[in-house]
Order: C-alpha cells, then sequence, then structure tokens
C-alpha cells in the first residue's frame, strides 16, 4: 500500500484503513484528547497513521523556491507558504535565503543551504565516517560493533552476501542466560536533567555517570538487519543519555572540519541584528548576546548524528545540558522530509509546525528558541529527493540510495562552552 493510495478517500486503501482506525479507537473515551497539552496535541495530530495528516498548517519554505518544484511534486506531502513568516536581507550571498517566523524569536530557517553535492557527502560522512568507533552509536551499548564500522560491513555484505557477517552482543554469555533484560536499544529516552550553566558546571561534572548495562536479551543479529535500528551516533564532546548530561571525563571527540564549516557558514551568513532588532537582551545572561563578535564566538563543540526510519518520532524535548545557552544550535535535514514542531518553554505552548526537507539547515538561537520544546512528530514517507536516489552514473552512491529510500538524517550540532570557558582538568579539587 503507497502513501499516495493513503490519500485517495475511494482507494481501497483508504477505506481498509477507515476501518482499522475504527475499530481501534472504539473504546477511546473523548476525555482523553482533553488531558493532552497543545504539544502532544500536535503531536498525536502529526504521528497518525489514519487520516493522513493535514499539513495545510505546515510552513512549507521549499515553495518558494522554483528550483525545488520537482522535489515537492516528486513526494506526495506538501505544507503551505502562506502562513507567517519574514524573510531576512542577507548581505553576501545570492542564492541563500533566510527566514524567521515571529512566534518563535530567535528560530531562523534556511530552506535548501546545502547543495545537492554537500547533502550527499554529509550522508556518507554520517554512514560511512562518522557512525564507527571511536565514535559511540545506540548500538554500542549493546552490540561490539565490527572495527571498520557497520556501514563497511553492510556495503561488503551487499556486494557479496557470502561476506555477512554476525554482530555479537555485548554481555557475555553467563549474563545473556541468567539476567533479565534491563534496556532496549533504540529511541532516546526521556529524562529529566538539569540545565547546565557555567555555575553549576562542577556539580554536573563531578556527578556519576554509569555506563548504561548492555541488553541481555539482545541475540547475535547480522549486520545488515542491525542497520535500521541505527539511531545515533555522538559527535564531539561525549553524551551521556542515562543523565542527560555531558560526560567531560571522556574527554572530546574530533569534529568533522566539513560539519563544522557548514555551521560556521550557516551563523556566519545571518545578519544577527536583523533577527533580534532592538529586543530586549535581558534574559541572555551574562555571556550574551555579543552582536559583534558572534560569528568569532561560535565554534561548535558537540552533536548528534540522528538517524530516523519512517516510523521513528522524536519527542517533545529541551536540549539544555550544554553550559552555554547563548550558542545557537544549527540543524541539518537529509533524506526524508519531516514535520518538526517548536514551541515554547513549557509544553502548554502551542507549537509551530514546520516542514524540514533535505538539505534545509535550522538555527536555534536566543534564549526563548534555544531552550523552547522541539520535536520531530513525523518522518513523511517517499520524500527522497531525486538527487539522493540511485544515479545511473554513480554506482557508488546505490548502498546510500537505497538506505536513504526510508530513512532521515538530522545532524544536530551544538556549542556547550561559551568561548574562553576554562573547562579544569581536576575540578574534584576545586577551582
Ligand atoms: O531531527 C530534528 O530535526 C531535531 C533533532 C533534535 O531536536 C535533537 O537531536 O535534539
Ligand atoms: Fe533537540
Amino acid at each position: 500500500m503507497s502513501a499516495i493510495d493513503l490519500h485517495d478517500p475511494t482507494s481501497a486503501a483508504y477505506k481498509k484503513a477507515k476501518r482499522q482506525y475504527l475499530n481501534s479507537t472504539r473504546n477511546r473515551k473523548n476525555t482523553v484528547e482533553l488531558d493532552w497539552s497543545p504539544f502532544r496535541a500536535a503531536e498525536k495530530r502529526f504521528k497518525a497513521r489514519f487520516p493522513p495528516p493535514d499539513l495545510s498548517g505546515v510552513l512549507d519554505l521549499a515553495l518558494l523556491d522554483d528550483t525545488r518544484t520537482p522535489e515537492i511534486q516528486a513526494g506526495i506531502w506538501k505544507g503551505s507558504s502562506d502562513l507567517d513568516f519574514r524573510e531576512l536581507r542577507l548581505e553576501n550571498s545570492s542564492n541563500i535565503k533566510a527566514y524567521t517566523t515571529p512566534r518563535i524569536p530567535g528560530l531562523v530557517l534556511l530552506p535548501g543551504f546545502l547543495s545537492h553535492e554537500k547533502q550527499k557527502e554529509l550522508v556518507r560522512w554520517s554512514l560511512a565516517d562518522h557512525a564507527r568507533h571511536p565514535n559511540e552509536t545506540n548500538l554500542d551499548i549493546h552490540y561490539t560493533l565490527p572495527d571498520e564500522g557497520l556501514w563497511t560491513a553492510c556495503e561488503r555484505a551487499r556486494r557479496d552476501p557470502c561476506e555477512e557477517i554476525w554482530v555479537q552482543p555485548r554481555a557475555s554469555t553467563s549474563e545473556l542466560q541468567t539476567a533479565a533484560a534491563k534496556e532496549a536499544p533504540g529511541p532516546r529516552q526521556l529524562v529529566n536533567n538539569t540545565p547546565a550553566a557555567p555555575d553549576n558546571f562542577i556539580e554536573l561534572y563531578n556527578s556519576p555517570k554509569p555506563p548504561s548495562s548492555p541488553s541481555t536479551t539482545v541475540q547475535p543479529t547480522l549486520a545488515t538487519a542491525l542497520l535500521p535500528k541505527l539511531r545515533w551516533a555522538n559527535i564531539g564532546w561525549y553524551y551521556h543519555w542515562g543523565t542527560k548530561q555531558y560526560d567531560f571525563t571522556k574527554g572530546k571527540g574530533k569534529i568533522d572540519d566539513v560539519l563544522a564549516d557548514v555551521c560556521r557558514g550557516a551563523v556566519n551568513v545571518v545578519n544577527w541584528n536583523q533577527v533580534y532588532g532592538q529586543s530586549d537582551t535581558s534574559d541572555w545572561g551574562e555571556s550574551g548576546p555579543e552582536w559583534k563578535t558572534w560569528d568569532k564566538d561560535y565554534e561548535p563543540d558537540a552533536g548528534i548524528v540522528n538517524f530516523y526510519q519512517t516510523k521513528d518520532t522524536l519527542m517533545a524535548h529541551v536540549d539544555r545540558s550544554e553550559v552555554c545557552a547563548t550558542s545557537p544550535l544549527v540543524s541539518i535535514s537529509l533524506g526524508n522530509a519531516a514535520v518538526f514542531l517548536i514551541g515554547g518553554l513549557t509544553r502548554d505552548i502551542e507549537p509551530v509546525p514546520i516542514l524540514l526537507r533535505s538539505g534545509d539547515v535550522v538555527i536555534m538561537s536566543g534564549p526563548e528558541c534555544r531552550r523552547a520544546f522541539h520535536g520531530v512528530p513525523r518522518i513523511l514517507e517517499n520524500t527522497l529527493p531525486d538527487h539522493l536516489a540511485a544515479q545511473l552514473d554513480e554506482p557508488q552512491w546505490a548502498h546510500f540510495a537505497e538506505y536513504m529510500a526510508t530513512t532521515r538524517i538530522n545532524i544536530n550540532v551544538r556549542q556547550v562552552f561559551p568561548k574562553g570557558f576554562e573547562v579544569p582538568v581536576k575540578p574534584d579539587t576545586g577551582l
């Protein structure tokens, strides 16, 4: 059944899905919905498989760009450009456009910021170069991944099925036989954490961050069966998922130069005075904003690569583990499109839905936006643009194209420390 059928109320697929939907919701009490916060209600709306969500209230800035018409027409999902947004004037760039939306001060949208070639480069980097040792992925918690990286192992198996390998669970055989499962691999868990700040840094640094226990129920698994379960790979400073804090004792992973350049390029293309104008900046705290030096102060040092399959979602959350709250977060979308929701400081604020397509960059800056609840309730199936699909003249791309057909990659890049902040060598002895 294709997604197209589900948009046609006369099709057999639509009628069948409707029957299933009515059966499954027959006993649901209407009062359940009354308890949902506006953010939760929006998540539910966009998550729904039936009826397919209405995207007419979703901001889709690609509609303003004629060069993206084929990309939009190839997929069945389309938002609207008839919503509240403002274009920023950019000084040094001819074909890049930047937009803000008045509802979320500090949010800057750069649709189509990345060229087709750059998108491919970052897809290759995410899968082949980055999602492997020494960078942590969700799968490392439970499996001993091959040294060459899961992607390379799968690529060999794809060329020659005899080369397929089994990936072994990390828990020892005796543990596997005796213990019960504590944790399943995969989606990110919601944990309430203390917002990081320069004055509680020592406390956070010293708080215990026990390693996650490997699952004792996972079985040896074929590398190619494990690949769709890849959910995230860490960038830069190591993030500890159990406490939702960075584990500075592990040192700092390297930030890829190409990625850092893309992020700096996105931050520097924006005229920040225009974003904030004469607005009140008292909420920024001591460290910002310093308009004149903003571009020099921005230095990405951490992040995450998110890998979403079409049924995956990311629940409403706030990224507040970074000591530096004023430095912007730069978010890059690749592959299938998604509905991104961004609201305010609580879930009670109605979020703005934005359609993010491959090559779009989002900058979350300033106290209101940087600490705003946001999430991804929907990956829009069958929206892989043609330039990321298989190319006759580029056989090396075929494996990437196959994986990307059902995938969205988001590279979410942050700055943990404000410029000039000294990371103490032995924080437990005091500063
Ligand atoms: O996938 C996205 O667009 C957002 C990801 C995100 O919010 C995060 O990684 O914290
Ligand atoms: Fe986030």
